[in-house]
């Protein structure tokens, strides 16, 4: 041992510096550890890894549908995704998420869906900071509307004006188009790190058989309506009121298999799919192809492909909640699942308003809905006839007539149900209904989901 204090001095510093070592090695480690989980964060698909959000804006289902398989395929591939309506985000919550993918339909004419109502207004008038966000749209439409992907091509502009980078170009889907929908999962690899998998195909059919189909109305001035009911084959779907069906046409020769989408106008405890289908008559006298042959060339006891689908934003609320039904024409099947799923009794009440032509011919299910009131399902029905002498109204004119009702119904709590055609009826209704509430009282029930719509 040495008693030299100098040495001493030495011999602390080397130790000292020693452990500085050690600690500065240990941090170098701990911050390249740290670096290492921050990048395995943003691109692997691993526990722990930021989940990519799915988002979709939807009217009738299909948009809904289609963000959920994406985040099937996603999470299938690796990648942990959380779903939402795009309705209930607002932009704080879209930066904060950092990677989205959000499937936006368009309805009525370029407009966004009705449960978007409140963010288009709240968001989209004005860019939001969205820096930082990286995002890709599935924009769904139809190339027969003038505005084609309205909203889905609003909404990428307005995520690129608030500074979100898109993370590849939009992909648009024209009616249902498979190859673009594969376009889309395709993608998707590369945000994965991952294949996607390539089995992604809508939800298979099931066998129908057609059990039944009554005239609606005969010797009507209107295009013959029938009711059609359909019994499963083998596997029984659930549903409920507000959800659509899509039928399989016959497949033609060479070309894509098209189908066509009706609102069910019946409930699972009906043991049967039951739909309203107006023959569609062509300029030169020729039926349409899927209402001809659903209305004629079909026979009963034969089968068809068809699948339901969830349509949320048409569902209803509970039975304590008034709902009132507006519709004309074959906006009546969508209705009528509404009025079934009613209790006989003891519900917060149902008013049904309805317009068609001709009093004589076309009083569609009169029986029933004359049971309906006498069990007090239905509580108040009113219908007016077009083609009526001497009155010649539609189905708004109820709306404007009973007015001081309707506000009455609205106060105590009474959700709206429209049901029937964009052109011929909802925007006259839309109308009537803000004639008689208010643009703003309107407005608010779209919002918070009480005027709810079905039209095509
Ligand atoms: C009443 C109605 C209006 C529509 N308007 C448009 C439109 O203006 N532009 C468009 O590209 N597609 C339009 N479409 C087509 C829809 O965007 C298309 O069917 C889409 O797949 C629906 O998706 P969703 O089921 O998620 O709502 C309309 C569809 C309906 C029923």
């Amino acid at each position: 041992m040495t008693s030299d204090p100098v040495r001493w001095l030495w011999a602390g510093a080397a130790v000292a510096l020693w452990l500085l070592s050690i600690a500065a090695v240990a941090f170098v480690r701990a911050r390249a550890r740290r670096r290492a989980a921050a990048r395995a964060q943003g691109f692997v698909g691993e526990t722990g890894v930021e989940a990519v959000l799915v988002a979709f804006a939807s009217q009738t289902g299909l948009g809904e549908q289609l963000a959920w398989m994406t985040a099937d395929a996603l999470s299938r591939a690796g990648t942990p995704v959380r779903v939402a309506a795009l309705g209930d985000l607002d932009p704080a919550a879209l930066k904060t998420a950092g990677r989205v993918l959000i499937v936006a339909a368009t309805t009525g004419e370029g407009d966004a869906p009705d449960s978007l109502s409140r963010f288009v207004r709240r968001h989209m008038a004005a860019p939001a900071d969205l820096a930082g966000l990286r995002y890709a749209v599935l924009a769904l439409g139809d190339r027969s509307y003038a505005q084609f992907c309205g909203f889905g091509r609003a909404l990428d502009a307005w995520l690129r004006r608030s500074g979100a980078e898109p993370l590849f170009d939009r992909v648009e889907v024209d009616d249902g188009d498979a190859g673009a929908v594969r376009h889309w999962q395709h993608q998707l690899a590369p945000l994965a790190g991952a294949p996607v998998a390539a089995d992604w195909a809508p939800a298979a059919f099931d066998r129908w058989r057609l059990a039944g189909r009554t005239r609606l109305n005969p010797g009507s001035p209107g295009g013959g309506a029938w009711l059609l009911a359909f019994e499963p084959v083998g596997h029984v779907p659930d549903w409920q009121a507000g959800d659509i069906a899509e039928i399989g046409l016959p497949p033609l020769d060479g070309a894509a298999r098209a189908s066509r989408e009706y609102s069910v106008a019946s409930l699972p405890a009906d043991g049967r799919v039951e739909l309203i289908v107006r023959r569609v008559v062509r300029d030169d006298g020729s039926p349409g192809l899927a209402s001809g042959w659903l209305t004629d060339g079909l026979a009963v006891g034969d089968e068809v492909d068809m699948r339901l689908r969830t349509n949320r934003s048409f569902h209803g609320p509970e039975t304590e909640t008034p709902i009132v039904l507006i519709g004309a024409g074959t906006g009546l099947a969508g209705l009528r699942g509404h009025l079934r799923a009613r209790p006989e009794g003891g519900h917060g009440g149902a008013w049904l308003m309805w317009g068609e032509r001709s009093r004589a011919h076309d009083a569609w299910l009169d029986a029933e809905l004359q049971a309906a009131l006498s069990s007090g399902r239905l509580t108040r029905l009113d219908r007016v006839f077009s083609r009526e002498p001497g009155d010649g109204r539609y189905v708004q004119a109820l709306i404007e007539e009973h007015a001081g009702e309707l506000r009455g119904w609205i106060d105590r709590g009474a959700s709206v149900l429209v049901c029937g055609s964009l052109e011929g009826m909802s925007t006259g209704v839309h109308a009537a209904l803000e004639a008689a509430l208010g643009a703003d009282r309107v407005l608010e029930l779209l919002e918070t989901g009480r005027y709810r719509r079905d039209v095509y």
